[in-house]
């Protein structure tokens, strides 16, 4: 079984190298839908793969890092990058392209450490993202699956998200412990899901 929860976010970018004119020469933005697919091994006390609500935490923090934001590839020039963070708060320096494609393996990447990162709560079996689904424009859409990831061999450490980016998380240190956990430097599972209190056992 496959549950989806959806996200949006409006972000702007230059998608270097690629086929289009418009896209790769010229600054735009998109109004981006995210569709996050999760699958389980089980059910959990109520009965769901995972609550909706769950993903309104960590998981919709770090979609909505890129509302607003300009993504780039790290492989802009250093001029045009200290042009953009001294220009605009909000910005996301990424390993990768910011493509339709790599957003959803960005994405993607991020939620299976999250999810990895998460002490469940309540009940649930082994929940995994399926795939990502990040929708540039009405009519075009990109889907990354955990065995893409094996296209690019990038790290955590390898995004950065701008301070500005960082102050309006819930827990602005929390990319920061995620890394951590990661890495193995923190032991405990650093994002802890609300316990249910049960009324049928
Ligand atoms: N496979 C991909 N192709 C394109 C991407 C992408 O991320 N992955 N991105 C772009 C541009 O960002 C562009 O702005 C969107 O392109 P396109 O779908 O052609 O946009 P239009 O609004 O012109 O498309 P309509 O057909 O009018 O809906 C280009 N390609």
């Amino acid at each position: 079984m496959i549950i989806r929860k959806k996200f949006k976010f409006e972000g702007a970018h230059i998608v270097r190298d690629c086929s289009s004119d418009r896209c790769k020469k010229s600054l735009h933005g998109h109004s981006y839908v995210v569709e996050v697919f999760l699958t389980s091994t089980k059910l959990d006390f109520g009965q769901m793969i995972y609550d909706f609500g769950l993903t309104k935490g960590t998981i919709k923090d770090f979609i909505d890092s890129f509302d607003h934001a300009y993504a780039m590839w790290s492989k802009e020039s250093e001029e045009f990058k200290n042009f953009i963070k001294s220009n605009s708060d909000r910005y996301i320096e990424m390993p990768v392209s910011p493509s339709a494609e790599c957003f959803a393996l960005t994405i993607l990447f991020i939620i299976d450490k999250v999810l990895g990162a998460t002490q469940f709560n309540n009940g649930e079996g082994e929940v995994k993202v399926r795939s990502v689904r990040v929708h540039e424009t009405d009519t075009g859409y990109a889907e990354a699956f955990l065995e893409d990831l094996k296209w690019f061999d990038y790290e955590l450490t390898d995004i950065h998200f701008s301070q500005s980016i960082k102050a309006e998380w819930n827990d602005p240190g929390m990319y920061d412990k995620l890394k951590l956990y990661t890495s193995g430097v923190l032991t405990e599972k650093p994002f802890v899901n609300p316990f249910v209190e049960r009324k049928f056992m």
